[in-house]
């Protein structure tokens, strides 16, 4: 073991160590004047095993005190100085005098790991389930004449583009509202299509079309399977017991055995399509632009208390899904505080392996879960039930006082008076309007007006109303107002999974998916600093979204590690801590306990052990790809007022017209956001090479080839982080891995090679050595 020379890297004064190693003896200290004091006042006590990691950091004033032997009259020394023996803090302290640099890197760089690290476990401290009493809500809601006091809900979807974002999606998810299971005239529908594209309007005709055709019939069918199939195992049991009968299946439905449609609701919920102004000389603000017209032209015609937002590429999955957020707003306990109940989104067609880290189960399972503990989850953009009034910037009633009204100041809400008017009765939620008002000329220019460009103007939609704008990511930061107003939220996960979506599965894609999720982030952190946000707004829950927008910054420090390596190649030393086994042991301490919280989380959050490495490996491919690009276009928009990351749709994978399944797994899209990941495999690929040619010429002692394993494990933990990224690059190539591995070694022994010619030239000659167990050598050189 290495003596503990560290103690004092930092204070410069003790490069040798000797002080502190030689503890027992109890060296006699030498003054300025090189006088040797007695040892009265300086002797060391035996040392007291619970102090032998403190050392005394006076000892001179201590000297001084006994050479002028209370001369003077001056007191003598009345309290000892300790320090904490370096030993302790020997993972923070550098012996190389010339490594100070990449020192402070690293203790900057621990620091803010740890911080991070605990903002994230702080925030999933309190994980809380809540599971919607669908059977309830029935009974107290669902009339026994067959109509319902549920109250009105607005359904908004979004779509833009219908190339890169299929229609056939987009209608699926029509096609899927209508199958909910919620009263008819109890919701509306309200398409937006920001492309303008009059094939989005006949595909919403198309689709009605077909439905008012043939749903009738289908729901009929569907609602018929309920009697049909007792009938059908009745029959089958029956024959069992009577061998020999024909089982009696039902009455198929056929021409001369006509429907009865007398029981059933064949009528259509209302269907709006909804195609906003655009003007150049105006900012559309994507997404939460269009949000913000849905919401005016919705309550102009059903003005429905609720309202439930999807992405043009999700659909309904479970036809309760509606009721189960219901199950949340109308409770007793808090419903009326609820601002929002978010769904986890869930995907289709996402590979099997699910490379990429697309189902991000840790992010909704485990984090959407820890903060319903707290203040509820963030809002995530889809799948998720909105009061109306919330979004329209009202206190809750927690932090309303009673005679507060709704409206305080109209202008807020731009000059429609028949929208200001409605905004008072959104706020009943057992509010639900049957029919829009007649479709008369005033009526219609009224909605020209809410959805024109110009409206907005000298409002505050985009702040404090609405979906909020100016940002990469309106999402998080429009949960995050409410929460700062004092508003809850509820996390709902009902099995089957309420909404399912498409997500991007190729690496490109997802690469600039997430930068845009990251610079949203870092822009949301800058300009509105969740830490000290509001008194309404929970504590751990500003420790929450602090966490939830500070961590691209990690990825500065990260970068540094991931090309530490470099020291490798050129030094052939590896910058570790010792004495070696200390560093090791906090290394495994650290390690084992973060790899064990992370055991837990799998319980309780329902997770499986491939979506927890899965997401281990994507955030470092985020952490090297895209995080530092994020971080860079927000210092470039504080600094240089530029602009920061921009909303830009990703792209859905077409499954409907290629042949191929995941054919976008294999596309590789060259970009240079691809450039720093591949810049650390190189590093790293490298430094093992290096490694293996310095261990075979290097004459290393045992101790050198044990520091050296564990800067390999640290490179080899490296690849593996990376492994789906390399994947990623392969295209085609990575369906078949071993390649990849063959690769690998290839490199190795070419870099190694390369390694040994360049020490050769060097030193005009290389030594290879041998060693074995008794420590004997056999070296064998040549020049060159
Ligand atoms: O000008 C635009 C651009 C996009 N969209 C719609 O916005 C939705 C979301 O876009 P998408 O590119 O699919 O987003 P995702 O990458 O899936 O992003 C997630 O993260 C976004 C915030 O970054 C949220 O808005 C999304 O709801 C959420 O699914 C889509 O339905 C688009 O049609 C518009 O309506 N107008
Ligand atoms: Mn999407």
């Amino acid at each position: 073991m290495a003596p503990p020379a560290a103690n004092g890297a930092s204070h410069g004064d003790s490069s040798n160590g000797a002080v502190v190693a030689d503890r027992g003896a109890a060296p006699a200290v030498a003054n300025g004047n090189g006088k040797q004091h007695n040892g009265r006042t300086r002797t060391k006590p035996a040392v007291n095993p619970k102090d032998k990691y403190w050392t005394p950091i006076d000892d001179k004033e201590a000297a001084a005190a006994v050479e002028d032997g209370g001369e003077d009259g001056r007191r003598p020394l009345l309290f000892r100085t300790f320090k904490v023996k370096a030993i302790l803090l020997l993972p923070y302290r550098h012996p190389y005098a010339d490594g100070m640099w990449l020192w402070w890197i690293s203790i900057v760089g621990d620091f803010w790991f740890g911080v991070t690290w605990l903002l994230n476990q702080v925030a999933k401290l309190s994980p809380i389930k809540c599971d919607p009493d669908l059977a309830v809500l029935k009974q107290q809601f669902d009339l026994p004449d067959g109509n319902s006091n549920l109250p009105g809900l607005d359904v908004f979807i979004n779509t833009v583009d219908p190339i890169n974002e299929p229609m056939i999606y987009t209608m699926n998810a029509i096609l899927s509202i209508l199958a909910v299971d919620y009263p008819v005239d109890r919701h509306a529908t309200y398409l937006s299509d920001d492309g303008g594209s009059i094939i989005h309007y006949d595909g919403l005709l198309e689709t009605a079309r077909l439905m008012s055709k043939e749903y009738d019939e289908f729901k009929v069918r569907l609602d018929a399977l309920f009697t049909k199939i007792p009938q059908r195992s009745e029959a089958y049991n029956n024959a069992e017991a009577k061998q020999g009968d024909e089982p009696q299946v039902g009455q198929p439905a056929s021409a001369n055995n006509s429907l009865d449609f007398s029981e059933v609701d064949v009528r259509l919920p209302m269907l709006v399509y909804i195609s906003r102004e655009k003007n150049p000389s105006y900012d559309h603000q994507k997404k939460a632009g269009a949000m913000n017209v849905q919401l005016r032209v919705s309550a102009l015609l059903t003005n429905a208390p609720f309202i439930i937002n999807f992405d043009g590429d999700h659909y309904v999955n479970n036809s309760q899904a509606f009721r189960a957020a219901m199950c949340f707003m109308l409770d007793r306990r808090d419903g009326d505080n609820t601002a929002f109940v978010q769904f986890p989104q869930r995907f289709d067609d996402v590979d099997p392996t699910d490379r990429y880290c697309n189902h991000n189960r840790v992010f909704f399972d485990a984090t959407l879960l820890g903060l319903n503990g707290i203040q509820g989850p963030s809002y995530v953009g889809t799948g998720c039930m909105f009061r109306r009034v919330a979004i329209y910037g009202v206190d809750p009633p927690r932090w309303r006082p009673d005679n507060a009204k709704i409206v305080d100041n109209p202008s807020k809400f731009g000059n429609s008076v028949p929208f200001i008017n409605s905004i008072p009765t959104a706020a009943n939620q057992e509010w639900s309007k049957t029919s829009p008002p007649a479709l008369d000329e005033t009526f219609m220019a009224e909605l020209s007006n809410v959805m024109s460009c110009a409206y907005e103007e000298g409002t505050v939609f985009g702040k404090e109303v609405g979906w909020v704008y100016n940002i990469a990511t309106e999402d998080v930061v429009t949960g995050f107002r409410l929460h700062r107003t004092g508003w809850r939220s509820m996390y709902c996960r009902i099995e089957p999974d309420a909404f399912r979506g498409t997500a991007p599965i190729n690496l490109t894609e997802r690469l600039y998916q997430i930068l845009r999720w990251s610079g949203g982030s870092l822009e949301m952190f800058f300009s509105y600093c969740p830490l000290f946000a509001s008194r309404r707004l929970k504590f751990m829950q500003r420790v929450a979204y602090t966490n939830m927008t500070a961590y691209p910054i990690s990825s500065i420090f990260l970068v540094f590690y991931l090309l530490f390596p470099v020291i490798w190649i050129f030094r052939g030393e590896f910058y570790i801590q010792k004495p070696f086994p200390t560093y090791v042991l906090y290394l495994v301490i650290v390690i084992a306990m973060t790899e064990l919280i992370g055991m837990v989380e799998i319980k309780w959050a329902g997770l499986t052990l491939l979506d927890w490495i899965r997401n281990e490996q994507f955030y470092i491919i985020g952490a090297t790809a895209v995080y530092p690009m994020a971080v860079l276009h927000i210092v470039l928009k504080l600094v240089l007022r530029g602009k920061g990351v921009s909303f830009k749709m990703t792209s859905k994978q077409a499954t409907s017209t290629v042949t191929e399944k995941f054919a976008e797994l294999y596309m590789v899209e060259w970009v240079p956001l691809l450039i720093p990941t591949i810049v650390v495999i190189a590093v790293n690929v490298c430094a093992i090479g290096t490694a293996i040619g310095k261990a075979v010429v290097g004459g290393w002692s045992l101790l050198q080839m044990a520091d050296a394993a564990l800067g390999l494990v640290f490179n080899a933990w490296i690849l593996v982080l990376i492994y789906p990224f390399l994947l990623g690059i392969m295209g085609r190539w990575s369906k078949r891995p071993y390649v990849l591995f063959i690769l690998l070694v290839i490199a190795f022994i070419l870099i190694a090679m390369v390694d040994i010619a360049i020490q050769a030239m060097r030193h005009g000659f290389v030594r290879f050595h041998f060693r074995e167990s008794g420590g004997a050598s056999f070296p064998t050189s040549w020049g060159f």
